[in-house]
């Protein structure tokens, strides 16, 4: 998503634990997870000129649950047979870390998501793809999730796992601006 937005990154997974964060609110839980991880690679860093850290969380509220990955086909059926029709909230928290300032900026993203009224053949199909297990949520909105989402209320990107609109602000707190970073092109 940031390449295609003309941003330059390097991907680093954190290893962070996640089962050591126990919160009761989403945003909370997303948010200091992303802490957690940008935090976690920024350590591995050398503090060179110019380089940023982000960090980032997904979680689903729904239903006064906090839903992460459901991990197993047995868990993803239920979670789409509860899901199916109704609308949960996408919450991806977002964590800057400035390594030659130190400055930090942090935000959480909200994306209302509908969700179709999807056949038990469908849930089954989708599970079966294997695709809903390894995200927070089980779906995605631009894989094969597309199709069982009916409409959203906010940023796409965000239920994707990074909302490059909160990106932006989060660099202006710190006096830069999207196209600063933007790949020097030719
Ligand atoms: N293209 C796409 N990728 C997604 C979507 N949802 C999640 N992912 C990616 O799948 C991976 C795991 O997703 P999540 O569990 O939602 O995100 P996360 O909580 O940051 O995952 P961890 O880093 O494993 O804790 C992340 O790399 C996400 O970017 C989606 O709707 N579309």
């Amino acid at each position: 998503m940031l390449h295609a937005a003309g941003i330059d990154v390097d991907v680093r997974v954190s290893g962070v634990d996640e089962s050591i964060v126990k919160a009761t609110d989403a945003g909370e839980l997303c948010l200091e997870l992303a802490r957690l991880k940008a935090r976690a690679v920024a350590a591995t860093l050398p503090a060179e000129p110019g380089v940023l850290v982000l960090g980032c969380d997904s979680v689903l509220a729904f239903d006064g649950q906090i839903l992460g990955k459901p991990h197993t086909a047995v868990e993803a059926v239920r979670r789409w047979t509860a899901m199916r029709g109704k609308q949960g909230v996408l919450h991806t928290g977002h964590h800057l870390t400035d390594l030659t300032t130190g400055k930090q900026a942090e935000e959480v993203g909200r994306t209302v998501v509908h969700f179709a009224d999807l056949t038990d053949q469908e849930i089954e199909a989708y599970v079966a793809s294997g695709e809903p297990l390894h995200v927070a949520g089980a779906f995605t909105i631009d894989g094969k999730g597309g199709a069982f989402v009916e409409r959203i209320e906010g940023d796409a990107g965000n239920v994707i796992g990074l909302s490059l609109p909160l990106l932006r602000r989060l660099l202006m707190t710190f006096g830069l601006t999207v196209p600063q970073l933007w790949r020097r092109e030719g």
